[in-house]
């Protein structure tokens, strides 16, 4: 597995480059690319009208309709990269059409080998995951203007009015605000390998200050996403075929696999930078599933950025830096960095609240007999990942407050 390397010839770290992680954008992919070689026009011109053609009722017979195309000429990363995400939002878009109880169970193999054949290339599942909605489907409108809301857009919609742009690009905003902190860490390595406490403690109020900012543009969201469109429109593309009572066995991926298999929709937790800062400051969350919820989000992850957690978590230890030498200021500025993350955890459980725990209550309201949660379907109180992601976070967020050190 790779690990943060030494750098040999200065003696210092630095994030070695096979973890793919950029200076200033950290795990989001810099500047994707948004054209296909012609030979997938037929992928691009379904993926680009998504909207409409659900709408018409032309999405399901476009779909079947698409040539079997070979990856061959998808030879470089972005490329791979845009082609994964535009057969993930075809995916989606094939499997949940209207967002009604219409599903389909078996994707047709047209899509399902090459989508099966480049996930396997990229070492990423055969379903639209963070790393593909979030981290590879942005632009700059003006290629020389800022790295701004206003100058950002993303590559594919899906239907909701423009409501995944809003989420997408909150998303990928607050990578970038953590992005900072990210590209601090070689610094507080090298003060603790020399010695040097005042570098330390530097290190982490930087890291402290970037969290903060990340908090920041994570409020954002409420400016930019309807929480009754994501709950009700959104959220229903985003879901998987794992512990989903409409396909209880997931999705038959024609030609690839005998069987169908299960895979969990997008969640926060596919974020690296939602891992890193743990992986990081060493909190570790002894609650079992949300452990091992994390763990399974790994795997969603690019593989250079899942090695990036596990070389964290193997590498130096900050906390148990700070535990050994007993300074009360080296103790507090490791405390305002976990801190940071409890303030985020918090945040982020507001953020549920508000776009899925008050409008999966609203909708019950709106049911004939608002008293019979009989007919609550499993994912009502349901993120994307399919999880009950308030649990999810209220454990990791109890957990991480465990860590403060006295
Ligand atoms: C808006 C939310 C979302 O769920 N986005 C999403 C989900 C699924 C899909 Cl498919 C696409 C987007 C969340 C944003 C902010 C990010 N974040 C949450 N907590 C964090 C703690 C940190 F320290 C940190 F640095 C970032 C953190 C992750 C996503």
């Amino acid at each position: 597995m790779a690990q943060a390397k030494l750098c040999p010839t200065e003696g210092s770290w630095k994030i070695d480059e096979v973890f793919q992680i950029d200076k200033e954008l950290a795990f989001a992919l810099p500047s994707p690319q948004e054209n296909l070689p012609d030979k997938y026009a037929g992928w691009m011109c379904i993926a680009k009208n998504l909207p409409e053609l659900i709408e018409r009722d032309e999405l399901r017979a476009r779909v079947k309709e698409v040539p079997e195309l070979s990856i061959d000429d998808l030879t470089e990363h972005k490329s791979q990269r845009l082609a994964h995400l535009a057969l993930g939002y075809i995916t989606m878009g094939y499997v949940w059409n209207k967002g009604d109880e219409d599903v389909r169970k078996i994707l047709p193999r047209n899509i399902a080998v090459p989508y099966c054949k480049l996930s396997a290339k990229l070492g990423l599942r055969p379903i639209l995951a963070y790393a593909d909605c979030v981290l590879a489907n942005w632009k700059k409108k003006d290629p020389n203007g800022p790295m701004i809301y206003e100058n950002l857009d993303i590559l594919f919609f899906f239907p909701g009015d423009g409501c995944d742009r809003g989420f997408f690009l909150v998303s990928l905003l607050v990578e970038l605000a953590a992005a900072s902190a990210i590209k601090k860490i070689p610094d507080l390595f090298n003060a603790m390998i020399k010695q040097d406490l005042v570098k330390c403690k530097d290190a982490l109020r930087v890291i402290k200050s970037c969290q903060l900012d990340a908090l920041e543009v994570f409020k954002q969201i409420h400016k930019h996403v309807d929480p009754t469109i994501f709950y009700n429109v959104l959220r229903t593309y985003l879901s998987g075929w794992k512990g989903s009572s409409l396909l209880p066995e997931g999705l038959l991926y024609e030609g690839v696999w005998d069987t169908p298999k299960q895979f969990s929709g997008g969640s926060a937790g596919q974020s690296s930078v939602f891992q890193c800062f743990d992986a990081l400051l060493g909190i570790r969350h002894s609650d079992g599933s949300a452990a091992g919820f994390l763990q399974e989000m790994r795997t969603y992850m690019p593989p250079a950025h899942k090695a990036f957690l596990e070389s964290l978590e193997k590498g130096p230890s900050i906390r148990k830096f700070v535990l050994s030498k007993g300074d009360r200021c080296l103790k507090d500025a490791y405390n305002e960095c976990v801190g940071a993350m409890v303030s985020l955890r918090d945040y982020h459980l507001g953020i549920v609240d508000t776009y899925i725990t008050k409008p999966a209550r609203e909708k019950q309201k709106g049911k004939q007999d608002p008293e019979d949660s009989s007919n609550q379907s499993e994912t009502e109180n349901k993120g994307t990942g399919g999880t009950n992601i308030m649990t999810f976070l209220q454990a990791i967020r109890d957990s991480t407050k465990t860590f403060l050190l006295v």
